[in-house]
């Protein structure tokens, strides 16, 4: 007898004694005793002679719709497997992690003979319904099994020795079992590591099949992502040659895919050079194109971004690329290059403020360029706004201070400059104010202090309707209503030799006269109706209102710094107060002054009698009696009287 033969006796007999007397012999494994005691536990007949529990067909429909991907890649092995053991008797099948039968493989008469004990598909071959067996077990333990013989628990399947390997998905989880059998004399010693081997290239394709999957979802966004956004995107290798271009790319280059992938970028968009060595020079990551493509202007800048391999070594690069126009606008909004005022915004009913914003509203609906003549802090600028807004130039509103800029930055801030130009500069290069204002407004205050060689080019600017950026040369096209302001007598500046004929001409197509404040002091309670309540709550104050004495003061006040500085003043005296009213003891000194002051520098250092008759105004406003002001001023009364006369002051009594 040879030892198989006496291992597979001494199993049936162990099964024999464990069944009948429930006895356990020596030779009975742990993990098939364990089996058999479950299977007792569970009331498995062991004279049962076929596996009763099957799925309805429609259930059975249902679970292989769910495991479609699981059935299709274990299809491949299970029939790669069946080749090798063709013809010696062998079945292979697949369950789920239930031990339901999804799919079976072996020699016909092999199969009939196994379907006779209800092995096929939709079969339930766990251990509850089958007692112990390779894949009823291997789904308890987890792990390789092969059960000999004797060891299954149901004696219909004594001569039979199956082999199972359970299988794991992608994220470690048991989805099912995979089983070889045969009858025992059939069985090798190598069939076990057969299926375990089968089982795990299960598991590795289905993890490669997840991967790849997660790549293409992965793709699928990146693809939809960079569609979507606004920027152009474009990818290419290291040979230069483009691999990737979104939609809008092609639309900022005017150029479409399949002309596109495969050429080199250089080909294209020759301007922008070698990236592989513009990357090595480090030679700026920025670049800003401006070519023709299709006979239409490309304006774009460019930001590149290189790529590497996993050896550190030069792969390609990533371009974005936006459209000039749209940078432009980003810069604007950052910087809030927006006007915020319009015409309701001017306050005053006076005639010839009235005149003048008539002739404004009139002069939004052309292009025309517009002098504004006013002193500082009549609100030149704030017409300028109110007639960008009121236009139909949806562009932004930018204002260049010409007086503040130094005289050594002023050309390039309004007209730009070209890479390398001076020490300092930005070295790609850098669009002016000009450029900026495309399509919109560019106010120019204090022209009247601009240097004369560059009057000379805005002369130009203004005629040709195009700048050139410092260091450059090449003209570039603007669409930009330009409003200049000035609070210098500009005729006695061109008599002086100081301001070009030429360029005031070109400026004063439509000439706008703002009024003085002090002209217009009609309007004085007026603003100070709308101007006191607003800056009251910025400063979280409750302020409303001016005392009839205070407002007496300031429609006397000479206000050589007009509406700018009626503003500053009562936010000083809000600030001041400690009442509810802005009262005659908050306001400062200068207001004191009267109407006898005629428009001068305020930073103007006082003589001693302008100190004194200041203080003495201001001691006569706060108090009620000659008397309490000669008190609080230490002096005497007819010492005040004196003064009072030589000052010009007329004091009534019952204020
Ligand atoms: N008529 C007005 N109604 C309401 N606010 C005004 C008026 N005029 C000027 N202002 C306000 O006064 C301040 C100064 O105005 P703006 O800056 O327009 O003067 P400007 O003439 O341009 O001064 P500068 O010549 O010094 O630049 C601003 O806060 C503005 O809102």
């Amino acid at each position: 007898m040879s030892s198989e033969k006496s291992q597979l006796d001494s199993f049936l007999m162990a099964w024999e004694h464990f069944i009948n007397q429930g006895k356990v012999d020596k030779y009975i494994r742990p993990v098939i005793l364990k089996s058999w005691q479950r299977c007792k536990d569970l009331h498995v007949d062991p004279f049962s002679t076929k596996v009763t529990l099957i799925l309805t067909p429609v259930e059975f429909g249902k679970l292989k719709k769910k495991k479609k991907r699981f059935i299709q890649v274990a299809h491949q092995y299970i029939n790669l497997l069946y080749e090798y053991v063709k013809g010696s008797g062998f079945v292979i099948f697949l369950t789920d992690e239930n031990g339901v039968v999804l799919l079976l493989a072996g020699d016909k008469d092999q199969l009939d003979t196994y379907r006779q004990i209800n092995l096929k598909e939709g079969a339930i071959w766990s251990e509850e319904a089958a007692g112990t067996n390779a894949v009823g077990t291997s789904i308890k333990e987890r792990k390789a099994v092969q059960v000999v013989g004797g060891e299954h628990f149901c004696a219909i399947h004594h001569e039979t020795t199956c082999s199972a390997s359970p299988i794991f998905g992608a994220r470690g989880e048991f989805i099912g079992v995979l089983n070889m059998s045969a009858r025992c004399e059939n069985v090798h010693s190598h069939t076990l590591g057969m299926v375990v081997a089968s089982a795990k290239a299960i598991e590795n394709e289905l993890k490669i099949k997840k991967a790849m999957d997660e790549i293409k979802q992965t793709n699928d966004i990146m693809r939809s992502t960079i569609e979507n956004v606004t920027d152009g995107i474009i990818r290419v290798n290291a040979q230069g040659e483009i691999t990737q271009i979104n939609s809008q790319s092609q639309k900022i280059l005017k150029i479409n895919e399949e002309l596109a992938l495969g050429k080199k970028l250089i080909k294209i968009v020759p301007s922008l050079g070698n990236i592989e060595k513009m990357i090595q020079d480090n030679s700026g990551c920025m670049k800003e194109l401006s070519f023709e493509s299709k006979g239409e202007r490309v304006e774009a800048n460019v930001w590149i971004q290189a790529l590497s391999n996993e050896e550190k070594l030069y792969d390609g690069a990533v371009l974005i690329l936006q459209e000039r126009e749209k940078v432009f606008q980003l810069v604007n909004n950052i910087t809030g290059a927006q006007a915020s005022f319009n015409f309701d915004s001017i306050i005053g009913k006076n005639e010839k403020l009235m005149e003048a914003k008539d002739l404004a509203s009139k002069a939004a609906l052309t292009n025309s360029t517009v002098l504004l003549l006013g002193e500082s802090g009549t609100g030149k600028e704030l017409f300028a706004q109110a007639i960008h807004n009121a236009s139909k130039r949806k562009g932004p509103f930018i204002a260049v201070n010409c007086s503040a800029i130094p005289r050594s930055l002023i050309e390039s801030e309004l007209f730009g400059y070209e890479s390398g130009s001076f020490t300092g500069a930005d070295r790609n290069g850098r669009p002016g104010k000009f450029e900026r204002a495309n399509g919109g407004t560019i106010f120019l205050d204090e022209i009247g202090d601009m240097p004369s060689d560059l009057q000379a080019i805005l002369l130009r600017v203004l005629q040709e309707r195009e700048v050139v950026r410092v260091g450059g040369y090449k003209p570039i096209p603007i669409d930009v209503r330009v409003i200049a302001a000035t609070n210098r007598d500009i005729l006695g500046r061109i008599k002086d030799g100081v301001f070009r004929e030429d360029l005031y001409f070109r400026l004063n197509v439509i000439k706008i006269e703002i009024p003085a404040l002090r002209e217009r002091r009609s309007d004085i309670p007026l603003l100070i109706e709308k101007i006191v309540p607003s800056i009251s709550k910025k400063l979280n104050k409750r302020i409303t209102s001016v005392s009839p004495e205070a407002m007496n003061i300031f429609t006397k006040y000479h206000w050589p710094g007009n509406v700018r500085e009626l503003e500053n003043i009562l936010e000083r005296s809000i600030l001041m107060s400690q009442v509810d009213q802005i009262q005659v003891s908050s306001l400062p000194w200068c207001v004191f002054t009267g109407d006898n002051q005629k428009h001068e520098d305020m930073t103007k250092v006082s003589t001693l009698n302008e100190v004194e008759e200041a203080t003495i105004r201001k001691a006569l406003a706060q108090k009620s009696s000659i008397l309490e002001t000669a008190n609080v001023l230490g002096i005497s009364r007819s010492t005040l009287y004196r003064k009072m006369r030589e000052y010009n002051i007329i004091y009534q009594e019952d204020k």
